[in-house]
């Protein structure tokens, strides 16, 4: 190895909804443990879709993940002798995950966080893009629109079929019953205003 080369940076996998983050987060975990390293993986305890001591893919592959509500809590389990920490739904944890992922980095380790980088509005979606200001490395995956089969950049939150309006909690936890790939031009926010009377909330 260069003696001038140090261990230690920060991955970012990010993407809309069924782009594929926690499949390549997995790849890289398994790949991690292949080589002998020692890897701890984390999720937000708040993402309860599926079994809360694993993070799964859309298409159900998973592996075994320690839940968390703070950010801060990684600092505290992660000991010496790891040597990657991966976190999935980044985008639900606290600002805090920042300075945590930064000070793993620091210190040696391999951060890997996968998530959302924009919410259903299309807007910069909780930690995820000051992680990707400050991230050596960074991909951004992209699902099949399902209007047009073209690139799905963004994620369509539905209420009863209908696009949903930008007025609507920005965390809600769901699968393809609440939420569909769609690319930039079949993307849609409509303003409370413009939705139907019916389909306003009472
Ligand atoms: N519109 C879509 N585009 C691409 N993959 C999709 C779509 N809908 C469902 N999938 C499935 O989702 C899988 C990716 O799931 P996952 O890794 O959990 O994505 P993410 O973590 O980005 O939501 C794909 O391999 C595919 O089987
Ligand atoms: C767009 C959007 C999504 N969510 C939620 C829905 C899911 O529980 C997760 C994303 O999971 P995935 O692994 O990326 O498929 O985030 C949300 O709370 N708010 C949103 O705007
Ligand atoms: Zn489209």
């Amino acid at each position: 190895m260069n003696p001038m080369h140090r261990d230690g940076w920060i991955e970012v996998i990010c993407g809309g909804m069924f782009s594929g983050k926690s499949e390549e987060l997995i790849r890289r975990i398994r790949r991690a443990r292949i080589a002998k390293q020692e890897v701890m993986v984390f999720k937000p305890r708040i993402d309860d879709r599926y079994r809360q001591g694993a993070i799964t893919s859309h298409n159900g592959i998973h592996t075994e993940a320690t839940a968390i509500d703070h950010a801060t809590e990684i600092m505290d389990i992660v000991k010496s002798g790891i040597d990657v920490v991966a976190v999935d739904e980044v985008q639900f944890l606290d600002d805090s995950v920042v300075e945590v992922a930064q000070h793993l980095a620091n210190r040696g380790l391999r951060v890997i966080c996968a998530g959302l980088d924009q919410d259903f509005r299309g807007r910069p979606f909780g930690p995820t893009p000051v992680l990707l200001a400050v991230a050596e490395y960074v991909t951004k995956l992209h699902a099949i629109c399902l209007r047009c089969g073209g690139a799905a950049s963004r994620t369509q939150r539905l209420i009863d079929g209908r696009a949903a309006a930008e007025d609507e909690p920005i965390i809600q936890v769901g699968a393809h019953e609440q939420y569909e790939a769609r690319c930039r031009h079949c993307h849609e926010v409509p303003q409370r205003e413009t939705l139907p009377q019916s389909f306003s909330p009472s």
